[in-house]
């Protein structure tokens, strides 16, 4: 019988048992890659509620291994499920689910890193971006590993409007481990902000919906994990290019225990620096010893404005990297103390 909520248009094969799983995928060997499966259909039916409605929906759920969300998502009476999975050896399992929901399913053997998303989806689901957000969904639950870059190639597609967002608003609801979870939603004062809290909400509405506990996982992680729904905003909070908002966001939590002064320098080459830093902070209006966690996200906002009028004033400005002016010095260092070393060996020579 379908769990509440489900609709059962079709008859599902079970999902392997955690004594097949380990033997199919030698879940010990997979461990250190986080292979952590749900195989409790009440859990990976909330998991995919939070998308919120999808009866007629097209979803793409990246990495369903055995498949558990995969027959929540399923159950919800879809259009079209994507199915995009790294590991061959789950292929024929999500072969036999595809079977059972004739003309649903369309499996892809991929990378979801390198999969193009553009071409994914039928043409005329696109929405213009002011619209509600398409009827599509993305969906899963990824290695840890995976799911942080894949957010930040997420966040600058939301911003370019391109990859999964060619069709409008395309809403995620994607797992993560619970303190990057903290870290997405973070509010300003709250320690767990970072570098991840501002270029998620300045892009998207972000959800911290629920908590698994680790132990719901096969095999249990050392950490509990949060599942987090993104949808992109009409209008971003900081309106300048992805690279711009992330090196001013980078630049402010490189020094996070100190001054956001300390960290703002960074964007300057060091002739000048303390001048141009104190201008961008006195136009921008932020008090220079506030700490990084503490920033709004109209401050941030007003630091990207002025940075960027500084930038279109003096073109070399945008490309300096302090890193790299660090590392020149630094081969500028070894290379004045290597060569002051063959006069202190002709010196103690003449000794
Ligand atoms: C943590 S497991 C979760 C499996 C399943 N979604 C579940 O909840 O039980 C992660 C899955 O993502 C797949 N995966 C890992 N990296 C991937 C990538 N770059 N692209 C697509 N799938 C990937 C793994 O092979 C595995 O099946």
């Amino acid at each position: 019988m379908a769990a509440p909520g489900r609709v059962a248009a079709f008859r599902l094969p079970p999902l392997p048992t955690i004594g097949e799983i380990i033997k199919l995928y030698r879940l010990k060997a997979q461990r250190q890659l986080s292979q952590n499966f749900l195989l409790d259909l009440r859990l990976t039916d909330k998991i995919v509620k939070q998308a919120g409605e999808l009866k007629n929906a097209h979803v793409c759920e990246v990495g369903p291994g055995p498949g558990g969300i995969t027959r929540s998502i399923l159950s919800a009476d879809v259009e079209q499920l994507l199915l995009i999975e790294k590991d061959a050896r789950f292929i024929p399992g999500l072969q036999m689910l595809s079977e059972a929901a004739p003309g649903k399913v369309r499996i892809v053997h991929g990378d979801i890193l390198t999969y193009k998303m553009e071409k994914a989806f039928p043409k005329h689901l696109k929405k213009d971006w002011e619209d509600e957000p398409p009827d599509i969904h993305i969906i899963g639950n990824l290695p840890f590993s995976v799911s942080t870059p894949l957010i930040i190639k997420w966040l600058e597609n939301v911003s370019k409007k391109d990859g999964p967002f060619t069709y409008g608003r395309t809403q995620m609801t994607l797992t993560f481990q619970k303190e990057v979870g903290e870290r997405l939603t973070a509010n300003p004062g709250s320690k767990q902000r970072s570098r991840l809290s501002i270029m998620a909400q300045h892009l998207c509405s972000v959800e911290n919906c629920f908590i698994i506990p680790g132990e719901a996982f096969v095999p249990k992680p050392e950490v509990d994990v949060a599942v987090v729904h993104f949808t992109p905003l009409v209008q971003p909070k900081i309106q300048q290019p992805f690279e711009l908002v992330e090196k001013v966001v980078r630049s402010v939590f490189q020094f996070r225990r100190k001054y956001c002064f300390r960290g703002l320098e960074t964007l300057f080459p060091e002739s000048g620096r303390l001048k141009r830093t104190e201008q961008l902070m006195m136009t921008a209006n932020v008090d220079p010893t506030l700490r990084p966690f503490q920033l709004s996200m109209s401050q941030f906002r007003n630091l990207c404005n002025t940075y960027r009028k500084m930038c279109d004033e003096d073109s070399s400005l945008f490309v300096f990297d302090y890193r790299e002016e660090l590392k020149q010095k630094k081969t500028t260092r070894n290379l004045l103390k290597s060569t002051s070393q063959p006069e202190q060996t002709e010196e103690e020579d003449q000794l």
